[in-house]
C-alpha cells in the first residue's frame, strides 16, 4: 500500500510508516497536482497546510484514511470523507503542551511588548519608556474553548494568579469549578476579561465568533490573543477594534488565510504580536504528532478501529479496555454469520451477554457488521461505513444487552433474519482467544481463523468419513474437526478446519453427499 505525506511531518513518523507501507513525500504541491496525484495512495498525511478538499476527496478512489499530525481538521473537508468512507483520524494529545506553552509565551509578550521592544533594541535605540506593560496576577482571563489546550492555559494563568473564568457549552461545570475555573456564557466573558484567548476548533458555529458585535462588548483595554484557528476571529473587525483602542493589544498565531495575505489588516497593527502558525513548532510535539498520526493511519490501513478518527464516535479508555480483545472475534462472528445466511438480510441482532453488557459497545457492533457486509460488497468496508452501509441496504441493526448470561462470562449472539429464515452465531473469549460455540443452536467450540467448512446433516453414521474422503481426494488437509449437536436428536453440523481453500468442484460434491443438509465454506482469511 502506498502513503503520501503531504506536509512536514517528523522523520520518526515517516519510519514507523516506512516498516509497513511505501511512502512518498511530496511537499507544498499545488491543488490541481495533489488531484492528479491522489488516486494512486491509500493513505494522506497532512499538517494545515494541504487542503484536503471535496475535490481532493473525490478523485481519491483508492484512499482509506487521512491521518492530521496535529489536533484541526478544518483543511479537511471531513463530511465528504465520510461520505466515500474514509476515515479521517487526528493526533489530537502530542502538540497541546506545545500549544499551551505558546499561547503562555504570546500573553506574556503581549503583555510586556516584548517583541516591539526587542525590534527597537535591533535598531539601536533604548526606548525604556514606551513600553511600559501590565501585570497578569490579579487580572481576569477569559477562554474560550475549555478543552485541553484551554484547560493547560488555565492551569498556568492560575499558577500567575489569575483568575480564570470560561465559554464551553461541552463542559460540566462541576468539571470546571473543580479545576477553580467558573464557566460562563461568552457575553459575560467579553464584559469581564482582561484577557481573552480562544481554544476553540474552527467549526461553523465558531467561526465569527468574536466580530464587531463582540468587540463592542468587551472591557475596553483588554488583551485577546488567538493561538486556536483563524476564522473565529473576525480579522477585520478585530484590527478595528485594536485601531479604535477598544482593544489594547493581540497576539495572534493563527490566520484566516495561510501563508498571510500580504495586506493583512493586522500585520500593519503596532500593538500586535504575531506569529506564523507556532503553536505546535516544538520538537517534541512534532515527533509526539508525527508517531500518533502513525500508528493511526497503520490501524485505519489494517481495517482495526482507529482510536483517534473524528468520524467515528471516539471510545473512552475504561470501555476501550473492556471491549477491545472482543473487536476481532465480533467481526470474524458477523464473516460467519452471512456465510451461513441465505437470501436478503433483513435485520441483524446482536445481543451481548455479562459483564461486556455494562459498557457501550456500539464499536462492537460496528466490527461485527463490518465482518458481515465485507464478503457481500465490493468496496471496502471500515468502522465509518459499515454503519451508513447497513442502512442503505435496509438492514436493522438492534442491540440487545443484558447483564445474565447463562453458560459463560461473557457472549456475544448475534441472530441474521434473511426473508429465507433466521441462523445465529454466538462467541465469547477464553482467554485472550475469540471461539464461536453455537451455531444455529448446535454446540461447538472453534476459533473463529483460516478455512472453516460447514457441514449441517442427518444424525447418521458414516457423514464425517464421506466428507473426509472427499476432501482427502482433493488434497486438502484437515486441521481440525467435531461434530456440534443439539438436544433434540435427529441433525447435527460437523465444523472442519480446513488447510487450504476448498474448489467449488469439491464443495459440490460434498453438497451432494446423500444426509448433508447443505454445505458452506467460510474464509476468514478474506477482507
Ligand atoms: N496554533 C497551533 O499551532 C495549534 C496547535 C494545536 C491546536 N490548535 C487549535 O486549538 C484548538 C483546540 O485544541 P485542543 O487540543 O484544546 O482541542 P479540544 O478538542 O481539547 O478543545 C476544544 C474545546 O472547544 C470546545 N468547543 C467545541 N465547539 C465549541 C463551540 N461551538 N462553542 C464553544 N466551545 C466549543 C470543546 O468542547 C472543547 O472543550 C484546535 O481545534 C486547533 O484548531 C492550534
Ligand atoms: O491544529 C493543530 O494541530 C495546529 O494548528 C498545528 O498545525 P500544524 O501541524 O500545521 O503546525
Amino acid at each position: 500500500m502506498k502513503i503520501l505525506v503531504s506536509d512536514p511531518v517528523s522523520a520518526a513518523g515517516i519510519e514507523i510508516l516506512q516498516k509497513e507501507f511505501t511512502v512518498d513525500i511530496k511537499l507544498k504541491l499545488p491543488p490541481e497536482e495533489l488531484i492528479r496525484i491522489i488516486p494512486e495512495y491509500d493513505a494522506l498525511v497532512v499538517r494545515s497546510e494541504t487542503k484536503v478538499t471535496k475535490a481532493v476527496i473525490e478523485a481519491a478512489n483508492k484512499l482509506k484514511a487521512i491521518g492530521r499530525a496535529g489536533v484541526g481538521v478544518d483543511n479537511i473537508d471531513v463530511e465528504a470523507a465520510t461520505q466515500k468512507g474514509i476515515i479521517v483520524l487526528n493526533a489530537p494529545e502530542g502538540n497541546t503542551i506545545a500549544a499551551t506553552e505558546h499561547t503562555m509565551a504570546m500573553m506574556l509578550a503581549l503583555a510586556r511588548n516584548i517583541p516591539q521592544a526587542h525590534q527597537t533594541m535591533k535598531e539601536g535605540k533604548w526606548e525604556r519608556g514606551k513600553f511600559m506593560g501590565v501585570e497578569m496576577r490579579g487580572k481576569t482571563l477569559g477562554i474560550l474553548g475549555l478543552g485541553r489546550i484551554g484547560t493547560g492555559v488555565a492551569k498556568r494563568a492560575m499558577a500567575m494568579e489569575m483568575e480564570v473564568i470560561a465559554y464551553d457549552p461541552f463542559i460540566n461545570a462541576d468539571h470546571a469549578r473543580n479545576l477553580g475555573i467558573e464557566l460562563m456564557e461568552v457575553d459575560e466573558i467579553l464584559t469581564k476579561a482582561d484577557f481573552i484567548t480562544l481554544h476553540l476548533p474552527l467549526t461553523p458555529e465558531t467561526k465569527n465568533l468574536l466580530n464587531k458585535e463582540a468587540f463592542a462588548k468587551v472591557k475596553s483595554g483588554v488583551r485577546i490573543i488567538n493561538c486556536a484557528r483563524g476564522g473565529v476571529i473576525n480579522e477585520a473587525d478585530l484590527a478595528e477594534a485594536v485601531e479604535q483602542g477598544k482593544v489594547a493589544g493581540i497576539a495572534v498565531d493563527v490566520f484566516e488565510k495561510e501563508p498571510i495575505n500580504p495586506e493583512n489588516p493586522l500585520l500593519k497593527l503596532e500593538k500586535a504580536v504575531l506569529t506564523p502558525h507556532l503553536g505546535a513548532s516544538t520538537a517534541e510535539a512534532q515527533v509526539g504528532v508525527a508517531v500518533d498520526v502513525a500508528h493511526g493511519i497503520i490501524a485505519a490501513l489494517r481495517g482495526e478501529p482507529v482510536m483517534t478518527a473524528v468520524n467515528m464516535a471516539p471510545i473512552p479508555a475504561h470501555v476501550l479496555k473492556v471491549v477491545r480483545p472482543y473487536f476481532e472475534l465480533a467481526e470474524k462472528m458477523g464473516c460467519l454469520a452471512v456465510h451461513l445466511a441465505d437470501g436478503r438480510i433483513n435485520s441483524v441482532d446482536i445481543e451481548y451477554n455479562g459483564e461486556i453488557s455494562q459498557v457501550d459497545t456500539k464499536m462492537l457492533t460496528t466490527a461485527l457488521v463490518k465482518g458481515l457486509l465485507n464478503p457481500i460488497l465490493q468496496e471496502s468496508i471500515n468502522y465509518v461505513n459499515a454503519p451508513g452501509l447497513a442502512k442503505a441496504r435496509g438492514i436493522k441493526v438492534k442491540e440487545i444487552r443484558s447483564k445474565e448470561s447463562a453458560d459463560f462470562a461473557n457472549l456475544i449472539t448475534v441472530r441474521v433474519r434473511t426473508d429465507k429464515g433466521e441462523h445465529m452465531v454466538a462467541g465469547t473469549l477464553f482467554g485472550q482467544e475469540g471461539r464461536i460455540v453455537l451455531i444455529d443452536g448446535y454446540r461447538v467450540d472453534v476459533a473463529a481463523r483460516g478455512w472453516l467448512l460447514l457441514g449441517p446433516h442427518l444424525d447418521q453414521p458414516g457423514m464425517v468419513g464421506k466428507v473426509g474422503t472427499i476432501l482427502g481426494e482433493a488434497n486438502v488437509n484437515i486441521a481440525g474437526m467435531q461434530v456440534g449437536r443439539t438436544e433434540t436428536a435427529g441433525t447435527n453440523i460437523m465444523v472442519m478446519s480446513v488447510e487450504a481453500d476448498v474448489p467449488t468442484p469439491v464443495m459440490l460434491k460434498i453438497k451432494a453427499i446423500d444426509g448433508i443438509l447443505g454445505a458452506k465454506l467460510v474464509n476468514f482469511n478474506a477482507g
